[in-house]
């Protein structure tokens, strides 16, 4: 029976464990912080779980335009409630996780794993890992996969206090919400918590380092969200890069290199994250790393060292938990023997939970335009959509590339109150070569948000895709 040792319990190291288990393998999952990974206790699923209460302020703002006389003042925001079920909710995440790996078999330890290659190019590898009474354990697997995570990014001026100057995982031990929050960093988290805290009634200064919030992404989509933030009174300070940050009692300062100063009552960084692979042992191990500490992983997850793979936030493919779950499982595929298709990134979906949501699949418009990718495209704004008018919407549209010869799908982006959902008939395409005769010939239900997917994908077929 194949030995595997599992480090870290996030998607990358929980989803390699179910997977491994359903072909009878031995498996070890260590985990310092808690089943589930950052993913479930403190990034994805507490960020979601704040979002969809303040959800329910974005329908009341919207309410009065529909006819409904509920004013946002009167929608009291009581954050020790919402901050408990985020808490509990993430909880209870990882306790289901937990018992069904158990289910499976898989023995699950506590504690900080490191590699203990003591005749290094041996095919068993050892991992020592200190148990949380500080005693150490040794375990040994034919196969280690690394799913470490990744961490916030600490600039050595700004550091948290958990107080005033917080990362995203201490927002919600808050008792109150800020009088006004500045926000570091422009990326998607910094949008996500940006777009949450002014549905929630917060004054939000946002310091992007660019010309525009979300720089890494589809850019029709970012001005929608910049415009949507700008009216809902977010000030943006562009091309503006923190260097230092100080509190003074109870507000606290944001210096920017260009000598400009932001004060707000708590500022919030959300400037990356850097991989966990300090102290695992790796260089005497000789696994390689890159110059920014990401573990250098092919496309089925091996690492430079034979039977030691890597999956998930420490190998910086893609920082999303489904990519990580994905090479998780195929790093166990890989490992087995089993036949695997390597990691395709072109296929991947993913959202911004912004209101309103950006959704992207497959090949970025961005790449279209650089010349990589030679596609025809279609931009479909919602407002002629009949639904997206009887729910007030304003903003919003579908896009759909596809190949120019073939009409194959190759990507999409949705931008609209649920594109986190509308996007996966595009996925759908994408993942499957579909042409975009077959989505424009698709029934969509009337009136629908998804009308508008058929409708770009009719307005992009030529005569001779329908051949
Ligand atoms: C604010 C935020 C929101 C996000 N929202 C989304 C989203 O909506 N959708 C999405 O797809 N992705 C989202 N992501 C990204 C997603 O959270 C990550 O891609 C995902 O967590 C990666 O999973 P992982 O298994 O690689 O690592 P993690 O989830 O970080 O798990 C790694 C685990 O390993 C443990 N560990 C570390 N070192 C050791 C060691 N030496 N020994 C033992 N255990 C160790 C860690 O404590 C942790 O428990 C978000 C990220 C952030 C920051
Ligand atoms: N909904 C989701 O799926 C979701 C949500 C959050 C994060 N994620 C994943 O995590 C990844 C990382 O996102 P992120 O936003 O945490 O990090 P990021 O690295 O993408 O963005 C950080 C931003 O901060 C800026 N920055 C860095 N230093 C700065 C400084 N000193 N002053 C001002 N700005 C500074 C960077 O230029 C960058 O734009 C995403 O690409 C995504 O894959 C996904």
């Amino acid at each position: 029976m194949t030995k595997i040792v599992i480090i870290g319990g996030g998607p990358a190291g929980y989803e390699a464990a179910l997977a491994a288990a359903a072909y009878g393998a031995d498996i070890t999952v260590i985990d310092s912080d808690g089943i589930g990974g950052a993913c479930v206790l403190w990034d994805c699923v507490p960020s979601k779980t704040f979002i969809a209460s303040t959800g329910i302020r974005t329908e009341v703002r919207r309410a009065v335009d529909l006819g409904i006389n509920i004013r946002t003042d009167d929608a009291l925001v009581t954050v020790p409630q919402i901050h408990q079920r985020v808490r509990d909710l993430a909880f209870a995440q990882s306790a289901d996780i937990r018992s069904r790996l158990i289910s499976e078999g898989v023995t699950l330890v506590s504690g900080r794993a490191q590699l203990d290659e003591r005749q290094v190019g041996v095919s068993a590898h050892g991992v020592i890992v200190t148990l949380p009474d500080g005693s150490t354990q040794r375990y040994e697997g034919d196969v280690v996969l690394i799913a470490t995570g990744a961490s916030p990014r600490v600039l050595a001026d700004a550091r948290p206090d958990g107080e005033r100057i917080l990362n995203w995982r201490q927002l919600y031990d808050l008792e109150e919400l800020p009088e006004h929050l500045v926000v570091i960093g422009s990326g998607v988290t910094g949008a996500e918590f940006v777009h949450a805290y002014t549905e929630l009634g917060v004054k939000v200064t946002l310091v992007s380092s660019r010309d525009r919030v979300l720089p890494g992404e589809d850019e029709d989509a970012a001005l929608v969200l910049e415009d949507a933030l700008a009216e809902r009174g977010v000030e943006l300070i562009k091309h503006a890069r923190a260097d230092k940050v100080e509190r003074h009692g109870d507000s606290v300062t944001a210096h920017l290199t260009d000598g400009r100063t932001v004060t707000g009552s708590h500022v919030l960084m959300t400037v990356g994250s850097v991989p966990n692979t300090n102290d695992l042992g790796l260089d005497r191990a000789g696994v390689e790393i890159d110059r920014n500490g990401y573990i250098t992983v092919d496309r089925v997850s091996r690492t430079s060292v034979p039977g030691v793979y890597a999956a998930g936030d420490c190998t910086g493919l893609l920082p999303l938990a489904s990519v990580a779950a994905m090479q998780g499982r195929i790093a166990m595929y890989h490992s087995l023997g089993e036949g695997v298709s390597p990691i395709k990134l072109k296929t991947v979906a993913s959202a911004i939970f912004t209101r309103p949501e950006i959704a992207t699949v497959g090949v970025s418009q961005t790449a279209i335009d650089a010349g990589e990718y030679p596609a025809r495209t279609v931009m479909l704004p919602l407002a002629t959509n009949p639904r997206a008018k009887m729910s007030g919407l304003r903003r919003g549209f579908v896009k759909i590339f596809c190949r120019p010869a073939t009409g194959v799908v190759i990507g999409g982006v949705v931008v609209a109150p649920n594109a986190s959902e509308l996007i996966l008939p595009i996925a759908l395409a994408v993942q499957n070569k579909l042409m975009v005769s077959d989505l424009a010939q698709t029934f969509s239900v009337y009136p629908s948000l998804t009308g508008s997917v058929t409708e770009a994908a009719r307005q992009l077929v030529r005569h001779d895709d329908l051949d």
